[in-house]
């Protein structure tokens, strides 16, 4: 393990290790987004080619089709998978029913896509992600750039009718422009500081034209597994109730850090 790596990467590192285990010759693996999502694609990569892993990857991302495609990952769209065995993917928050914020990356949309079409989602997060409640990471939620004014607008009234008292919305921007999706929208950041209601909440948002989807993802997530900064794993698993904790070593091969662009 290089020196340079913080302990929030290795958190992330030891959590995406540890749920690649969860891979089997012969699976449709969707692929999440963001840095931790990174560490899975670079460690699942890494079966395929010293162990002749045999799967077939959906990626969440453009970002994460790339990098999957660099790690000798055989990658496909999900028209053409159909159905998925699983899907691994970060999250911004966790909450104890394994609730969900995601979208810090932008990907929600076919992140959310993905992982319901798959029979299992294992999410993998570094500790600090873990909260009571959700909220304090600001909600995402994806709109089509027509009328995207007017959007914002409905969703700050319906924030207003369901009592939220902090309610700062804002769209993401890439420097001087929005950013743009993949799928060529926009993401509006919902400041709420704590999400009372999520599941209320997700099926409000989704009814206001304009919006595509939300970052929330309720019932969606079946196992998180916990990364330490000491290589320490926890695997939690929702519907067993199960919780196990392992000791992940950190024996990498120099291919799995010759990348850390993400
Ligand atoms: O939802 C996501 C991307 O849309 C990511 O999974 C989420 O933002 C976590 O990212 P990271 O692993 O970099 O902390």
């Amino acid at each position: 393990m290089p020196a340079e790596l913080s302990p929030i990467d290795k958190a992330k590192f030891v959590a995406a290790k540890r749920a690649v285990d969860f891979i089997e010759s012969g699976m449709k693996v969707g692929l999440g987004t963001g840095s931790t999502a990174a560490w899975m694609v670079r460690c699942l990569g890494e079966r395929v080619r010293q162990e002749g892993l045999k799967i077939v990857g959906v990626p969440t991302s453009t970002r994460t089709a790339e990098l999957a495609r660099q790690c000798g990952i055989h990658v496909t769209s999900l028209d053409e998978a159909k159905w998925l065995d699983i899907t691994i993917d970060g999250a911004d928050e966790f909450d104890q029913n394994l609730a969900l914020i995601k979208g810090g990356g932008a990907a929600l949309l076919q992140e959310k896509i993905v992982a319901t079409a798959s029979d299992q989602m294992i999410v993998i997060a570094d500790a600090a992600k873990e909260v009571q409640q959700l909220g304090a990471f600001p909600l995402p939620i994806e709109i089509i750039p027509f009328g995207w004014q007017t959007s914002k607008a409905l969703v700050e009234e319906m924030l207003v009718s369901m009592d939220v008292l902090a309610r700062d919305v804002t769209l993401r921007m890439n420097g001087e422009r929005p950013l743009v999706t993949d799928e060529s929208n926009y993401i509006l950041d919902l400041h709420l500081k704590r999400i009372s209601n999520p599941r209320q909440l997700a099926l409000v948002l989704n009814q206001i034209p304009g919006v595509v989807e939300n970052g929330l993802f309720i019932d969606i997530c079946d196992i998180v597994i916990i990364g330490h900064g000491d290589g320490r794993v926890t695997v939690r698993d929702i519907n067993s109730g199960s919780e196990t904790d392992d000791q992940i070593l950190f024996a990498p091969t120099d291919n799995i850090f010759a990348d850390l662009g993400e």
